[in-house]
């Protein structure tokens, strides 16, 4: 035998000598989930160790996560049902509590790279991502209101904007409005191939945001279907996003080697609240090695093309990686 495999995988130095992949707190994105009452803290019951943190609390914990070396954050509003209505307006006041942390966090942490999220979902009383009018989710008329969102946001002077909702056209309308109001340094991560997921669960539960009624099926795409994130891919790129993001990550990881493989661009992966949820409970239960199963999961997603990777795993890989 000449070739022997086996040499190369004899010692702790030379396997990670040849290692190819290898996953960094620079990876990371951290979720966050805002509470309105600046002291509040809720753990959510379906993510074990993942917290709903009022703005004081998110500062203490954005202070201790980029001590950590996790540098870059995505805040998620919790709003209350009596914000909610039809058209969303709390999304775009500019004394909307949401809104008022972005700026507080990002006056707070210049250093830091503050993400926000653009949809309908948390604010509108269908909890669906678009205008909802006789049982059907706008399109061209939602634009507007994500539009006008993606501006509130962007004066508070965050650094990305992260449109979820799967409306076709968003893309290219939030670039324009972002501008033509002089925030063209603001960058777009694109929910390009976000699908209608099983694996969002544990999410709207923490934010309390699921559709009131039908599904997200006419906006989200099949689960059934990779080729269509090529489509998707091309219109983003086309409408000026910076970065383009495929969404749940697990299950999806032959998605991110296609985008990977097809566009320059970085491409993202959305680690999402399910697969948290997931590996949690069987961790509890003692049937899998919790810290094992998070490191494989998350190289499996750098290794399938994710530059970067939004996960709540973020801070306990990096108190695990310290030995902390
Ligand atoms: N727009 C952000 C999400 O929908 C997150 C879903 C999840 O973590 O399950
Ligand atoms: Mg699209």
């Amino acid at each position: 035998m000449n070739i022997r495999p086996r040499r190369n995988r004899k010692s702790e130095a030379v396997r990670r000598m040849v290692e190819e992949t290898k996953v960094t707190t620079d990876d990371f994105i951290f979720p966050l989930f805002l509470l309105e009452g600046a002291d509040d803290k809720i753990e959510v019951d379906s993510m074990p160790g993942i917290y709903r943190l009022g703005l004081d609390k998110i500062l203490k914990e954005i202070e201790g996560c980029l001590k950590l070396g996790i540098n870059v954050f995505d805040v998620f509003p919790v709003v209350p049902e009596h914000y909610k209505d039809k058209t969303a307006t709390k999304s775009f006041d500019p004394n909307f509590f949401y809104q008022k942390a972005l700026k507080r966090i990002k006056s707070e942490f210049p250093e830091a790279a503050i993400m926000s999220d653009v949809a309908l979902d948390p604010y509108n009383s269908d909890g669906h991502d678009g205008l909802v009018k006789n049982g059907e989710i706008l399109n061209d008329e939602t634009l507007e209101v994500l539009g006008k969102m993606a501006l509130a946001q962007a004066e508070t002077g965050i650094d990305i904007i992260g449109p979820s909702d799967m409306m076709d056209g968003r893309v290219g309308y939030i670039r324009e409005v972002l501008d033509d109001n002089g925030f063209n340094n603001v960058s777009i991560m694109s929910y390009t191939a976000k699908y209608a997921s099983a694996f969002y669960g544990p999410f709207r539960d923490a934010l309390d945001s699921a559709p009131k009624n039908g599904d997200k099926k006419t906006y989200q795409m099949n689960p059934a279907n990779q080729r269509e994130a090529l489509i998707e891919a091309d219109l983003d790129i086309e409408e000026g996003a910076d970065f383009l993001m495929v969404k749940p990550a697990l299950a999806y990881l032959d998605v991110i080697k296609l985008l990977k493989d097809n566009y320059a661009q970085p491409i993202a992966a959305y680690n999402v609240s399910g697969e948290y949820a997931m590996l949690k409970a069987a961790g509890m239960k003692g049937w899998i090695d919790y810290d094992r199963a998070m490191m494989e999961t998350l190289l499996s997603i750098k290794r399938a093309g994710a530059d970067v990777i939004l996960t709540y795993h973020a801070k306990e890989f990096a108190l695990l990686t310290k030995g902390l």
